[in-house]
C-alpha cells in the first residue's frame, strides 16, 4: 500500500512558495510558469485548487496523492509540526484516476496548499489565516476544505471557526454589491466557488450523506449567524457557493481503500464523458488566461495584505486593461518595426497600390496578432483597446497617407493652373471654369483618398482632416488664380492707358488752345471705352449682352470695371498734373508768345521795322499766352464747367515750395503761389524777347564807319609812340623775353596758356556781365519812358488771371 502512494507523490513537479511566512508574494512566478509551461500557451484553459484546513491534517499528503505533486509533508514518525508555512503553488497536469494517472492534454491544474490554520506556530494571530483564505477564495476555483470525521457534529471551534472565516471574506469580496459578484466578462454565468469538503479518515460508521447533512445544518446555521451586508441580507449560501462532500478512508487503516478514495476523488477531476460530478465547472473559473493570472493574483495578495477593499470584477478588469495595453503596444511595436523605411520605399516609387497592399498587411497582421492574445481578456476592455489599437494604427497610416498624398495634391493643384492658362472654354466665364476645374480636382483627390479609405486604411476623421487640408490649399490657389487674373487685367489696362494718355494728352498740353480740355476729354473717354470695351461680351450675332465681363461674379467684376476706370483717371491725372509743373507752364507760354510774337500768319519770322511794330505784336501775343495761362490753371470744359472725374479719386495733400499743405484735385492745376511765379518768369521772358527785338533795330541804325577808325590812328600817331618809347616798357619787354626763355626751356607752354586763357575767360565772361547790366538798366529808363502804363500793368501780371484780361484790354485800347 505504501508503494502506491510512494509512486504517486514521487511526481517531479517542484513547488513554489507564492507567499512565504512573512506574507510577501514571491517575483518568481513568472519563471515558474514558464518553466513549467515552457511555450506553451494555455490562454484559459487551466483551473486552480486550493486546500484549507486545520494543520497537519494531511491536506499535502492528499494533494500529492491526488496530483501527482510533491508538497513537504509531515513525517509523523518525527515529530508533529508544522509542514507548510505560507502558500505553495505547485503546477500538475496528472490526476490520478481510477484509470491511472490521468493526463489532460487541455488542461493544466495549479495546485495551491495553504498553511495549516490553528497552528501552534501562529497561536492567536488568526491574520494570516483569514487573509489566506480570502486568497484562496479569490484566486481558486475549487476550495478543498479539509476536516477529520471525529471533528464533525462536534461543533469544535476548529472548523467552524474556518468555516465562518470562508464565509466572511467571500462576503467581503461578494457582499457590498451582490451583482459585482458578476464575473468581468458578463456573457459568463454567475461566477460561484466550490467548497469541496474532504472528510478525512472516514471510517464509514456514519454515512457520507449523514456527516453531509449535518455539515450543511451547520454551514447553514454558520451563514445565518453572519452578519451581512443589507445588498445580501437574504442571500443564501448557495449564491456564492456549491457545496460538495467526499468521504476519504483512513490512510493507515485502510490504507488500499484510501489510495481507492483518492482516485475516485481524482475521476471527478477529470474530463470524460457523461461525468455529471466533474467538478471544474465553468461558473468557478475566473476566465482570464494565465499570462494575466499572475499579476491578478499578486494584485489580489496586494490588495488583501494592504487590507484594501479588494474587488475581483475591478480587478479582473485592472488586470484585462494592463495586459490589453501590453499586448497592443507588443503588437504595435512587432508590426511597425521598419515601417518608415518600407513605406518610404513605396512613396518614392509612388506606387498606391503597393501602399494600400502593405498598410493592409501591417494592419491585418496586428489587428489578428492582437484579437488572438487579447481577446481571452474582459470582451469590454479587450473591445476598447482594440479601438485604441485601431486608432493608433490609423493614426501612423494617415501620416504615411498624407505624406504620400502630398505629391499628388501638389500635381493637381498645379494641374488647376494648368487648366486655367489654357482657358479655352470661352462659352463660360473664368471663374465658372475656375470652379469647374477646381471641382473636377476636388473629385479627383476624393477618389484618391476613397481607395484608402475602402481599404478601411483611414478613418473618417483623418480623411476629414486631409480634405480639409486640400480644399483649403484649393481655396488659395483659385484666390491666387483670381488674383494673378485680376492683375494681369489691370496691368495690362494699365499699361495701354498711360501709353495713349502719355502720348496724346502730353501733345496736346504742349501746344494748347482754348478748349485743350474739350480735346483731351474726348481723347481719353474714348480711348476708355475703347479699352474697356475690350472686355465686353457679344453672343454668337455679335451682339453685346453685357458691357464689362471678365469672368467673375458680377460683384467682382463690377469692382474691377470701377477699379478699371479709377486707373485711367489716376493716369490722366498724374500725367496732367506732372506735366504741368511751373517751369513747363512757363514754357509752354513762351512757345505760344514767341510763335505769335516772332511768326506771322504765314509762320514766317517778322522782321522789326520799328517800335510800334513791336509794342503791337507784343500785346497780341502776349493776350493770347495769358489766355492758354488761364485755361492751363484749372481745367475747364469750353462751356466752362470744371472737370470731374467721374470715379472717385481721392484727393491728394501735397505740400507745396513754402511748406503749404494743399488739397490737389483733377480740375485744380496750379495754384496762386505757383500762378504767381510762373507770372514773374514769364515776364522775364517777355522782355528779354522784346529787347531782343528792340535791339535788333538799335543795331541796325548805331553801324561805326571804317574812317572814324583810320582817323583816330592818324590822330593818335604821337602819343602811341611815345608810349612805346617809355623806358618801363623797355623794362617789361625785357622781363618778358626772360620769362619766355625760361618758359620755352622748361617747355611749360602749355600749363602757362591754360592759366592765360582762363584769365581771359574770367575777364571776359565779367565785362560782359557788367556790359549786359548796364544796357538793361539804361534800356528799362528809356523804354519806362515811352510805356510807363504798360510795365506797371506787367508787374501786376501774375495778380489774377482777371486782372491781367483786363490790362489786356486796357493795352488794347491804348
Ligand atoms: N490518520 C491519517 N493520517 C494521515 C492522513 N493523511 C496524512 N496523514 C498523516 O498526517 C501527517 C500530516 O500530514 P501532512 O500531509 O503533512 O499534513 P498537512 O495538513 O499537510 O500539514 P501542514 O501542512 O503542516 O498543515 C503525516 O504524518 C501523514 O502521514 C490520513 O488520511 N489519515
Amino acid at each position: 500500500m505504501s508503494e502506491v502512494i510512494e509512486e504517486v507523490s514521487s511526481g517531479d513537479n517542484a513547488a513554489i512558495q507564492l507567499i512565504n511566512e512573512a506574507k510577501e508574494f514571491s517575483q518568481g512566478l513568472p519563471a515558474y510558469f514558464q518553466g513549467c509551461l515552457g511555450n506553451r500557451d494555455i490562454d484559459q484553459n487551466y483551473h486552480v485548487i486550493s486546500v484549507f484546513g486545520s494543520q497537519s491534517s494531511g491536506k499535502s499528503t492528499l494533494l500529492n496523492l491526488l496530483f501527482n505533486t510533491s508538497f513537504d509533508t509531515m513525517d509523523a514518525q518525527q515529530k508533529r509540526q508544522q509542514t507548510t508555512k505560507g502558500i505553495w503553488l505547485s503546477h500538475t497536469r496528472e490526476v490520478n484516476t481510477n484509470q491511472g494517472a490521468h493526463t489532460d492534454p487541455k488542461s493544466d491544474i495549479f495546485v495551491l496548499d495553504v498553511e495549516g490554520s490553528d497552528g501552534a506556530e501562529r497561536g492567536e494571530d488568526q491574520d494570516f489565516e483569514r487573509k489566506a483564505a480570502l486568497f484562496a477564495i479569490a484566486v481558486s476555483e475549487v476550495l478543498i476544505i479539509n476536516m477529520w470525521e471525529q471533528q464533525i457534529g462536534l461543533y469544535q471551534g476548529n472548523n467552524m471557526g474556518l468555516l465562518k472565516t470562508v464565509f466572511e471574506v467571500n462576503l467581503s469580496l461578494f457582499g457590498k454589491n451582490s451583482k459585482s459578484a458578476a464575473p468581468a466578462d458578463a456573457t459568463s454565468k454567475k461566477h460561484k466557488v466550490l467548497l469541496l469538503f474532504v472528510i478525512r479518515d472516514h471510517i464509514g460508521v456514519t454515512p457520507l450523506e449523514s456527516l453531509s447533512d449535518t455539515l450543511t445544518t451547520e454551514l447553514e446555521k454558520v451563514w445565518k449567524e453572519l452578519s451581512k451586508p443589507d445588498s445580501c441580507k437574504d442571500s443564501s449560501i448557495y449564491d456564492f457557493f456549491d457545496l460538495k462532500f467526499v468521504g476519504l478512508s483512513h490512510k493507515i487503516l485502510r490504507a488500499d481503500k484510501f489510495v481507492e478514495d483518492v482516485k475516485e476523488l481524482g475521476d471527478n477531476f477529470t474530463v470524460s464523458e457523461n461525468n455529471e460530478n466533474y467538478l471544474f465547472k465553468p461558473e468557478y473559473h475566473h476566465m482570464l488566461p494565465l499570462d494575466g493570472w499572475s499579476m491578478y493574483s499578486e494584485s489580489c495578495w496586494d490588495q488583501i495584505e494592504n487590507n484594501k477593499d479588494l474587488d475581483l470584477p475591478t480587478q479582473q478588469i485592472l488586470v484585462a486593461r494592463f495586459k490589453t495595453d501590453e499586448i497592443m503596444n507588443e503588437t504595435l511595436e512587432k508590426y511597425f518595426q521598419g515601417y518608415e523605411t518600407e513605406t518610404q520605399n513605396v512613396i518614392d516609387a509612388n506606387d498606391k497600390d503597393k501602399l494600400i497592399d502593405l498598410l493592409s498587411t501591417i494592419k491585418d497582421n496586428c489587428t489578428d496578432a492582437y484579437d488572438e492574445m487579447a481577446g481571452r481578456y474582459a470582451k469590454k476592455v479587450y473591445l476598447e483597446n482594440r479601438t485604441k489599437l485601431l486608432s493608433k494604427i490609423n493614426a501612423r497610416f494617415a501620416e504615411t497617407i498624407e505624406f504620400f498624398i502630398h505629391a499628388t495634391s501638389s500635381e493637381l493643384l498645379d494641374s488647376l493652373k494648368k487648366f486655367v492658362a489654357r482657358d479655352n472654354d470661352k462659352s463660360i466665364s473664368f471663374n465658372d471654369n475656375l470652379l469647374k476645374v477646381s471641382a473636377e480636382i476636388s473629385k479627383s483627390f476624393n477618389n484618391y483618398l476613397t481607395d484608402f479609405k475602402e481599404k478601411d486604411l483611414i478613418d473618417d476623421a483623418s480623411t476629414t482632416e486631409l480634405t480639409t487640408k486640400f480644399n483649403k490649399f484649393l481655396t488659395k490657389k483659385q484666390n491666387e488664380l483670381r488674383d494673378a487674373r485680376v492683375k494681369a487685367i489691370i496691368s495690362q489696362f494699365k499699361k495701354n492707358m498711360t501709353f495713349a494718355i502719355k502720348d496724346n494728352v502730353i501733345s496736346l498740353l504742349a501746344n494748347p488752345t482754348v478748349d485743350v480740355w474739350d480735346k483731351v476729354m474726348t481723347f481719353f473717354n474714348s480711348r476708355m471705352d475703347e479699352l474697356l470695351g475690350r472686355y465686353s461680351t457679344v453672343n454668337e450675332n455679335g451682339e453685346r449682352i453685357s458691357d464689362f465681363e471678365v469672368g467673375f461674379t458680377p460683384e467682382l467684376n463690377n469692382t474691377i470695371y470701377t477699379r478699371l476706370r479709377y486707373i485711367a483717371w489716376s493716369v490722366l491725372n498724374n500725367t496732367v498734373h506732372d506735366y504741368l509743373k511751373e517751369d513747363t507752364v512757363v514754357g509752354i507760354l513762351r512757345d505760344k508768345f514767341e510763335n505769335s510774337f516772332r511768326y506771322d500768319e504765314n509762320d514766317t519770322p517778322i522782321l522789326w521795322k520799328d517800335e510800334q511794330q513791336i509794342d503791337n505784336s507784343f500785346k497780341v501775343a502776349r493776350s493770347e499766352a495769358l489766355e492758354i495761362f488761364d485755361m492751363l490753371c484749372i481745367a475747364r470744359k469750353s462751356d466752362g464747367s470744371e472737370i470731374i472725374p467721374d470715379v472717385n479719386i481721392d484727393d491728394v495733400e501735397v505740400e507745396d515750395d513754402m511748406g503749404i499743405y494743399h488739397l490737389e484735385r483733377f480740375a485744380h492745376i496750379i495754384n496762386e503761389i505757383q500762378k504767381e511765379k510762373i507770372s514773374r518768369q514769364f515776364k522775364k521772358q517777355l522782355n528779354m524777347c522784346v529787347i531782343d527785338a528792340k535791339r535788333s533795330i538799335i543795331t541796325t541804325t548805331t553801324h561805326i564807319p571804317i574812317w572814324i577808325y583810320a582817323l583816330i590812328v592818324v590822330l593818335g600817331w604821337n602819343e602811341f609812340m611815345m608810349v612805346l618809347r617809355n623806358p618801363l616798357l623797355v623794362t617789361l619787354v625785357l622781363l618778358c623775353a626772360v620769362g619766355a626763355y625760361f618758359v620755352n626751356k622748361f617747355d611749360l607752354w602749355g600749363p602757362v596758356l591754360n592759366v592765360v586763357e582762363s584769365a581771359i575767360g574770367e575777364t571776359r565772361s565779367t565785362i560782359k556781365d557788367k556790359l549786359r547790366d548796364f544796357v538793361l538798366d539804361d534800356e528799362d529808363k528809356r523804354a519806362g519812358g515811352r510805356n510807363r502804363a504798360e510795365s506797371f500793368e506787367m508787374q501786376d501780371m501774375g495778380d489774377s488771371t482777371v486782372e491781367a484780361d483786363e490790362k489786356s484790354i486796357d493795352m488794347k485800347d491804348e
